[in-house]
């Protein structure tokens, strides 16, 4: 028996014992004040929520309980707390400051991040301003970030979200291996004017590295061998491999083990957004982690936005039993956010072992998804008002825009983001849908029939995170809020979030399918149904 599950028997029993609808429990004119918290400007609303007094006190006994403060420390002080690649998980320090030392291994791995930091400001700005030039002479006008995962979600996500800020050559990102990404990308640039960004924790990437070659053939193909010195860059923990692909040691900038490839954008990998906006709003994006960093140490977990946003998850995930739950950021510019949080979330948190091997006592990370409002509710928000799931929305929105010539369609956009939420909440009864329909005049059996239909059950639970602008700053906060957050659940599940073994086995069998594509002999391993599937997909003669 861990020393969480009789606080979750008792929530469950609270729950059973006092349930009240949403609609109910928002009658009371003092509900968001009590279930809305705030850093700064941005404010996490939880009053659309089932969470009453009693069972937030228990979800917070539950953090105490499972050791989430001690756990937060520890990756603070640089602990080697993921225990499975026995590394210390300091993506956080990336974003720290401060001038106090962060002694690892005999090394202050502080001052390694501030000599990063340096280095890639002086490369982008050299690009930037046209001082660093293409082999030909001519600026830079494209930069092409090859990533995939955490070297391209992270970077691809916050480039979009910082559209308004963009002054620097125009960004563009491969991940795919897919050879219609790479070309689809490639055809309207000019090599002569294009920077080309390897990036890879490891390097060794299939997808990054076969992008790369071909990204490399592209420019060698129009500008001859010698030019790759002036048109590649590399981000990598593995500066040997990056000098075997020809990349100059002076544009090879690095990382440590210690940064998880979906918690590295702070990090080098981060070189793309800088390009985009430029050094110094890189640093307020920095800076606003930074703020988040302080406010998860430091705030009391009933204060606490990462802390409340996890036992918001916990409660759906483990009390409600919800499977998934939906982020809709009514930002355009989020629209990558989704994807983003689904590599950060899920392939953090969904795991079946605890960090000592056994199975987890209940179920661990939900699915994650979405897509940006207000497009959403013209695809799947049916059925998150009227299916048979019940989805728990997390509504993301700024006060403002960043086209005060447009304010109409802010006003739209805040006034449908609001109405999602209240909606999912009030619902519409059968007698309120009856009512609506003979208030149109329809007969009585008109009524009777299409009645069913207009009914919304309600009682669907949302939270909405309001934020003043999604600016550096704010996105910088809104990820780390995320990314503590995916912590303190995993904390509380006691699963490691800092390690990926389930991508292994899908890479192993794609090396083992290799020839057999290629049309060698198939594994004798393989299943029927795989060798039909590569039967049927073998080349044709033309
Ligand atoms: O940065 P890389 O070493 O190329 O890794 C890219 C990605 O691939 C792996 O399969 C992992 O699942 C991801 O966590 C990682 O971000």
């Amino acid at each position: 028996m861990t020393a969480t599950q009789p606080l979750w028997h008792l929530l469950s029993t609270v729950r059973a014992a006092s349930r009240r609808s949403l609609r109910d429990l928002n009658a009371d004119p003092h509900r968001f004040a009590a279930f809305s918290r705030a850093q700064d400007d941005l404010l996490l609303d939880f009053s659309k929520t089932e969470l009453c007094a009693d069972s937030l006190a228990l979800l917070l006994r539950v953090a105490e309980a499972a050791g989430v403060g001690t756990l937060r420390d520890a990756m603070f002080a640089g602990d080697r707390i993921n225990v499975t690649e026995n590394r210390a998980v300091l993506h956080v320090a990336l974003r720290d400051r401060s001038a106090t030392p962060l002694m690892l291994d005999g090394v202050d791995v502080k001052a390694e991040i501030r000599t990063t930091l340096a280095q890639l400001s002086d490369f982008a700005t050299a690009i930037r301003t046209g001082h660093l030039t293409g082999a030909t002479g001519r600026a830079i006008t494209d930069v092409v970030n090859i990533g995939i995962g955490g070297s391209d979600l992270g970077p691809a996500m916050a480039t979009l979200a910082l559209a308004p800020y963009h002054d620097g050559p125009r960004c563009h990102f491969v991940s795919n291996v897919d050879s219609a990404h790479i070309s689809d990308t490639l055809k309207p640039l000019d090599p002569a004017t294009t920077l080309v960004i390897v990036a890879s924790k490891t390097f060794t990437t299939v997808e990054t590295m076969c992008n790369a070659h071909t990204a490399r053939a592209w420019i060698t193909r129009a500008l001859g061998e010698d030019a790759v010195s002036a048109h590649f860059a590399a981000v990598s923990t593995a500066r040997d491999k990056i000098r075997e692909f020809g990349i100059t040691p002076e544009r090879a900038f690095g990382f440590w083990d210690w940064v998880g490839g979906r918690y590295s954008l702070w990090s080098a990998i981060g070189l793309s957004v800088m390009l985009a906006i430029g050094p110094a709003r890189f640093r307020e994006l920095l800076a606003g982690a930074e703020a988040m960093d302080l406010h998860f140490r430091t705030a009391p977990f009933s204060e606490n936005l990462p802390v409340l946003l996890a036992l918001i998850g916990l409660w759906h995930r483990d009390v409600c039993d919800y499977s998934s739950r939906a982020v809709v950021p009514y930002d355009q510019r989020l629209a990558r956010l989704p994807a983003y949080l689904q590599q950060l979330d899920m392939e953090s948190n969904g795991k079946g072992v605890t960090r000592d091997g056994l199975p987890v006592a209940q179920p661990t990370g939900p699915i994650v998804w979405g897509e940006p409002g207000t497009n959403a509710q013209h695809a799947f928000f049916q059925l998150l008002h009227q299916g048979t799931e019940i989805v728990p929305v997390e509504f993301l929105i700024a006060a403002e825009g960043h086209e005060p010539e447009l304010k109409a369609h802010h006003d739209l956009l805040v006034a449908s983001c609001l109405a999602q939420s209240e909606a999912l909440m009030r619902g519409r009864t059968l007698e309120e849908a009856a009512a609506q329909l003979r208030a149109k005049g329809l007969p009585e059996a008109e009524v009777a029939a299409l009645a069913p239909h207009r009914v919304f059950p309600g009682d669907r639970p949302s939270v909405t995170l309001a934020y003043r602008r999604l600016d550096p700053y704010t996105l910088g906060r809104l990820i780390a809020l995320y990314e503590h957050r995916v912590f303190v659940e995993a904390a509380v599940w006691n699963i490691n979030a800092f390690d990926q073994w389930g991508v292994e086995l899908g890479k192993e069998l794609a090396t083992a399918f290799l020839p057999a594509v290629q049309g060698e002999a198939v594994p004798a391993d393989a299943s029927g149904s795989t060798r039909g599937l590569l039967a049927h997909l073998a080349p044709r003669p033309a």
